[in-house]
C-alpha cells in the first residue's frame, strides 16, 4: 500500500461555523506534504480531526500506519526535565529509548534544564524527540519552525529531511513559504473550508500561469514583469525600450516563489 492516510469528505463545523466543507485528499508514504492556507483557515483543525484530538462532523480518515504527533507549546509540566518526559514517553509507549534520535536532536545537552527553562528552539526539538519516541511511520507537525530562528530553523530542515530519507510520512503546516517550497513534496492549500489547490509546487506554477518574473534595469529606472511566455513578453518589451530611446543595462529572468502564487491563489479565491 502506497498511501499513508486518506481524507474523504472531512467537514467540521464550530457551532454554525462551518470550517471544514467536505475536504478529500491523500498523503503517499514518505512525503513530506504541507496544508497551507491564511489565518483561520482551518490547518490546525484538518491536523487534529486526522490526530484524533477533535471530532469531526463527517467524513472518512484512513491512516494507514502509527501516528507521531508533535506537541504544542504548552503541553508539558513546566518543571519537567527534558529527559524525564522522554522517559515518561518511552514508558507509555512501551519502548526502548533511542539514544542516537536524542543526540541527534541534542536533549541530552538539555539535562540540566527544566521545560520552563528551555527557549523555543529547544522545546520544539524535544517536542520533536516525544514525537518520535514511538518511532512513527507518519509524523504530525503543527508550524514547526514557527518562531524558530535562522540556525534552529535550519536544523529542523535538515531533521525533516533525514526522516524523510529514513522513510517518514510528515505532514505539516506552516506559514513559511520558502520553507515548504524546499521541503515539501506536494501542499494543500485551504482556503474558505476547501481545499483551493492539491498538488506539487510545479503543478502549482502551471495552474497560476504567470510563473515567470522579468526583471529589466534600465536608465530610466526598473520594471518588473510577471508572464508565462518569457520570449514573446521580453521582445515586446525590449521592442517597447527601443521605441522611447530607452537604455537595457540588465535584464534578470527567475521563476515566481510559491509565496508569490499563494498571494494570487488566495487572491482569485476571494
Ligand atoms: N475550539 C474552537 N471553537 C470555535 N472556533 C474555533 C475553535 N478552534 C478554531 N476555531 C475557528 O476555526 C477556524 C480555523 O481555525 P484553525 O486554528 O484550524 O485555523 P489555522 O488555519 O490553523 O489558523 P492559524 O494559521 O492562525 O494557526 C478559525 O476561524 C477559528 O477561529
Amino acid at each position: 500500500m502506497n498511501i499513508a492516510m486518506t481524507i474523504d469528505n472531512l467537514q467540521k463545523n464550530y457551532g454554525n461555523h462551518t470550517v471544514l466543507k467536505g475536504i478529500s485528499f491523500d498523503v503517499k508514504k514518505g512525503e513530506v506534504f504541507a496544508i497551507l492556507g491564511v489565518n483561520g483557515a482551518g490547518k490546525t483543525t484538518t491536523l487534529e480531526c486526522i490526530e484524533g484530538l477533535r471530532k469531526y462532523d463527517q467524513g472518512v480518515i484512513t491512516i494507514n500506519g502509527k501516528m507521531g504527533i508533535q506537541l504544542q507549546s504548552s503541553s508539558l509540566p513546566e518543571h519537567i526535565k527534558p529527559m524525564e518526559a522522554v522517559q515518561l514517553f518511552a514508558k507509555w509507549n512501551k519502548v526502548k529509548i533511542d539514544q542516537v534520535m536524542l543526540t541527534t536532536l541534542c536533549i541530552d545537552k538539555l539535562a540540566k534544564q527544566q521545560y520552563f527553562q528551555l527557549s523555543t528552539g529547544q522545546k520544539r526539538r524535544l517536542h520533536l524527540a516525544l514525537a518520535l519516541i514511538s518511532n512513527p511511520d507518519i509524523l504530525f507537525l503543527d508550524e514547526p519552525t514557527a518562531g524558530l530562528d535562522v540556525e534552529a530553523r535550519i536544523s529542523l530542515h535538515a531533521q525533516i529531511r533525514k526522516l524523510k530519507d529514513r522513510g517518514k510520512t510528515i505532514i505539516l503546516t506552516s506559514h513559511d513559504m520558502a520553507e515548504v517550497e524546499i521541503l515539501c513534496d506536494r501542499i494543500a492549500i485551504l482556503n474558505n473550508g476547501n481545499i483551493v489547490f492539491l498538488g506539487t509546487f510545479e503543478e502549482l506554477r502551471k495552474k497560476i500561469g504567470k510563473h515567470y518574473s522579468i526583471k529589466i534595469e534600465t536608465n530610466q529606472g526598473n520594471d518588473i514583469v510577471e508572464t508565462d511566455n518569457v520570449s514573446d513578453t521580453l521582445l515586446k518589451l525590449l521592442e517597447n525600450y527601443k521605441q522611447k530611446g530607452i537604455l537595457v543595462l540588465d535584464i534578470t529572468i527567475s521563476r515566481g516563489t510559491l509565496e508569490q502564487h499563494f498571494i494570487e491563489l488566495a487572491r482569485r479565491n476571494l
